[in-house]
């Protein structure tokens, strides 16, 4: 068997529970610190682009270790991505291994994501040794944090192994239990190839490179391999493996994880989740689950200055290259001429996307306010989809608007439940259960995927006091009572500024987004009236007040939340700003309906 000596997994956990800590002391216990940067020097590592501003993907680990008793051992440790944008991803990095560390911090217990995250290792058929991990902390439970895991998870406490990626504590235990609890890979390295692309990235030398894990079969050099779902076919020109870096070997057999270059140009003809099978001899069947990289979240993006157009396209098909789950498209706007309407996974990957377009690519840019998938059924009996406000059809000709609704589940203390439920409901939430584990409540609840897209998680985090942890899903559509609210600055409709909102809040969102403008808009010699409507009908109306002669700027407050630091990030201190008409509208502007102000 050539795979009984392997072992793949793992580190799975609540963001902040220490995962890259205790992973870092895993490696240096196995001699395997310094790689990273011994790198360079290995002959017979791929040569890759090493560009300014490329960051290669955290790669798996390939690790060496020799068990207390003289027996060796190859471990690949595979990392995962820590953010409920990237779950899809996260099932596909489980599904290379066989185990996990499931960890929990000793202090905080189990969060939102340890459960998601534990379902998703159970429902992959893993192997979970369950890791209470900072224990050197004085506030340290971990009795507490083990028993939490046995009530909410299953997991039986006595399997626990205590650890602190700190002072090393528990690692030796963790190795040992990696060999003893996790099986070796199964796989038959005689049958037909069956490697599943768990990541990727995309190198200006090699083309896309697939991190794969071998489930039947081998594969070398010179292969001819088709990949499953998208039908495409490609020879291969090198495999290899992990060290950190990519080491060229002869061949991957069955259970083996590593890379795959076959000169493959564009990524998304390989997406994570495909089969990568040979084109002689395929497989059957290829591995069950395959979702294509799909935006759910979209923004328009435009450069403050219009010269900007070119080096924005340019930028964006760059970003592209690496990402198969970002889409964009050009689109025009009368206020804010051309741009892109670009789509993400979440918010998350939305901030990521626009912070590296500015920094990598120094580019101003303005960004509208994000919008979900509606599907709209007209009178005349079409079905239209748009992510746009802009293009929502008018209300005579809508018969019906459905929009996304998640599954979401928020973890917290009982004493914010309250609170935090109360913050579900006026979000359009209805509840699904309510689970108590021991001094803590896990909610579950379904809602508007719309509704979450704002101000939703600081101020869950601001009434819970920090302590509430969520996550979610998208499971379906369903009927709403949806209407555009247009926004007028001087008399002429903004186009970029419209949004979609429920009608029971169209009233107060409308007297929001006019009162923040008029609060951000800077002053001009005259007053500028700004208007929200619905269907040609005012709602709201603001005013910004025309300056004096004393008063030279009007100043933008200072503001706590997260969504106006990474406004203020500006470089320079300049003020993105954008000409409507006579006014100079900024940024914050757009995002007005992001404000956390109710
Ligand atoms: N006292 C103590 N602090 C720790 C330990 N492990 C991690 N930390 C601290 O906890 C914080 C989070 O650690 P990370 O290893 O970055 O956590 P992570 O889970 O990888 O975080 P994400 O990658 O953001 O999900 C850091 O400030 C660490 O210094 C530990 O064993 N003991």
């Amino acid at each position: 068997m050539p795979g009984v000596n392997v072992r793949n997994f793992s580190i799975i956990a609540h963001v902040d529970h220490g995962k890259s800590t205790l992973a870092d002391r895993i490696l240096e216990h196995l001699g395997a610190m310094g790689e990273r940067d011994k790198r360079d020097q290995t002959l017979d590592t791929l040569e890759l682009e090493r560009e300014r501003g490329i960051t290669i993907k955290s790669t798996p680990v390939r690790l060496n270790y020799t068990r207390p008793n003289g027996e060796q051992y190859v471990f690949n440790l595979i990392d995962t991505p820590g953010h409920v944008d990237f779950g899809y991803e996260v099932s596909r990095s489980l599904a290379a291994c066989e185990g996990v560390l499931l960890l929990v911090d000793a202090s905080q217990g189990v969060e939102a994501q340890t459960i998601v995250n534990a379902y998703l290792a159970i429902d992959s058929g893993l192997t979970i040794i369950p890791v209470v991990n900072k224990i050197d902390l004085p506030a340290a439970d971990p009795e507490g944090a083990a028993q939490e895991l046995e009530e909410v998870v299953g997991i039986p406490a006595e399997d626990a192994i205590f650890a602190s990626g700190k002072t090393g504590a528990g690692v030796p235990e963790i190795l040992e239990a990696i060999v003893e609890r996790i099986p070796p890979p199964p796989g038959d390295p005689q049958a037909p190839l069956k490697a599943l692309i768990f990541d990727s990235f995309y190198d200006a030398y090699q083309g896309v490179i697939l991190f794969v894990r071998v489930l039947e079969g081998t594969v070398r050099a010179k292969d001819a391999v088709t990949l499953f779902n998208t039908g495409k076919d490609f020879e291969v020109d090198k495999v290899g493996t992990f060290t950190p870096g990519l080491i060229v070997s002869d061949v991957l057999a069955a259970g083996s994880v590593g890379w795959i270059a076959a000169g493959i140009k564009d990524i998304q003809d390989a997406q994570v989740g495909d089969t990568v099978t040979s084109r002689e001899h395929p497989t059957l069947e290829p591995f069950p689950g395959f979702k294509p990289a799909q935006p759910v979240v979209f923004s328009g993006l435009y450069p403050t200055d219009t010269e900007d157009y070119r080096k924005l396209r340019e930028a964006l098909e760059r970003l592209k290259l690496n990402d198969a789950a970002f889409s964009f498209e050009p689109e025009t706007s009368e206020a804010l001429g051309f741009g892109f309407r670009c789509g993400f996974l979440g918010l998350l990957h939305a901030e990521i996307v626009q912070e590296r377009l500015e920094r990598e690519f120094d580019l101003d840019l303005i960004a509208t306010a994000p919008a979900v998938i509606y599907r709209i059924t007209l009178t005349n009996g079409e079905v239209i989809v748009t992510q746009n406000p802009a293009e929502f059809p008018t209300r005579d000709r809508i018969e019906l608007v459905e929009e996304p609704y998640i599954k979401m589940s928020v973890m917290l203390p009982e004493e914010h439940v309250g609170p935090v439920m109360q913050l579900l409901q006026e979000r359009r939430g209805s509840m699904v259960t309510m689970n108590y584990m021991g001094k803590r409540v896990e909610l579950v609840y379904q809602v508007p995927f719309a509704e979450i897209l704002y101000d939703f998680h600081d101020r869950l985090k601001s009434i819970s006091r920090g302590y509430a942890s969520m996550d979610y899903e998208i499971i379906d559509y369903r009927e709403g009572d949806l209407q555009k609210v247009d926004i007028y600055v001087n008399g002429e409709i903004v186009d970029a500024l419209a949004v979609i909102v429920h009608e029971s809040k169209a009233y107060s969102l409308g007297r929001k987004v006019v009162d923040k403008m008029a609060e951000v808009i800077p002053r001009q010699m005259w007053a500028v009236p700004v208007q929200a409507a619905i269907g040609g009908k005012i709602i709201a109306r603001a005013t910004v007040k025309a300056f004096r002669k004393d008063v030279l700027a009007k100043c933008y407050g200072g503001d706590i939340s997260r969504k106006k630091k990474l406004l203020s990030k500006q470089k320079k201190g300049k003020a993105r700003m954008k000409q409507i008409g006579t006014v100079e509208v900024p940024q914050e502007a757009f995002l007005a309906v992001l404000s956390t102000d109710e």
